[in-house]
């Protein structure tokens, strides 16, 4: 396999990122129809943190970090690390060294498809982490790969300089292109989730707040009264 290492890629604008960091990653997700999740198989070490960036992409031979070290070098600051492998592995590729290196950077997180190890260290450096593993099991450096090519993570395209939102909930990327709507779409969402929090709180109910009598109507869904319910001794 012969490697790419794609140089100064363009990214996502600072201020959208910014603000789409203020968001959740649910919230975003929504905004944008409903896409952009990369999974429930991307869980944080950490809890309680939320990141957004711009990504540098990694694409690893399972078992070897070479390209880690390769994509480190292109990192800037307001950069996730994004980081896959050609084939599945849960080896710990990256730990609190390679952290160390990227915190220099101002990079702000590792999204990995593979193991994170020293993850104790991870937490009490602050240096935020989402994996589909944990594990000691180390790795080599020796397999050429790419660097900011697009890759693949949890069935979602990543592309260098597309926007990463990361929190408890998961990671979810946006196109770099679609950022400045995803901003606008999450701003509108948010008014609306306020206003039916605070509907909620008031005690007013989905049912009515979303129309949904009538979805249940139409579903053919009905009432009945418990007593009727269990009239003939078993449930109808
Ligand atoms: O060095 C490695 O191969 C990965 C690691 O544990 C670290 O970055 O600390
Ligand atoms: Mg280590």
């Amino acid at each position: 396999m012969s490697g790419l290492i794609v140089t100064d890629p363009p990214r996502a604008h600072a201020e959208d990122v910014e603000t789409l960091g203020g968001y959740g990653v649910a919230t975003v997700h929504e905004s944008l129809g409903r896409t952009g999740s990369l999974g429930p198989g991307f869980r944080p070490i950490q809890q309680d943190v939320r990141i957004a960036g711009t990504a540098v992409t990694a694409l690893c031979w399972p078992g070897d970090n070479l390209m880690i070290h390769a994509a480190v070098e292109q990192c800037r600051e307001g950069d996730i690390l994004v980081v896959t492998t050609t084939s599945p592995s849960t080896d710990g590729m990256f730990g609190d060294l390679f952290a160390t290196a990227l915190q220099y950077r101002g990079v702000r997180g590792l999204i990995i498809d593979a193991g994170v190890r020293d993850t104790a260290d991870l937490r009490a450096m602050g240096f935020p982490v989402w994996s589909t593993a944990v594990c000691a099991q180390g790795t080599v450096k020796a397999t050429a790969g790419s660097v900011n090519t697009p890759v693949v993570l949890g069935g979602q395209v990543v592309r260098p300089g597309d926007v990463i939102v990361a929190d408890d909930d998961g990671v979810v990327c946006v196109p770099r292109e679609q950022a400045g709507r995803a901003v606008k779409a999450a701003e509108a969402r948010t008014a609306k989730e306020d206003a039916s929090r605070a509907a909620f709180a008031e005690g007013q109910l989905g049912l009515d707040r979303y129309g949904l009598r009538e979805t249940l109507v139409r579903l053919g869904v009905r009432y009945q009264a418990y007593d009727e319910y269990t009239r003939n001794g078993s449930p109808s």
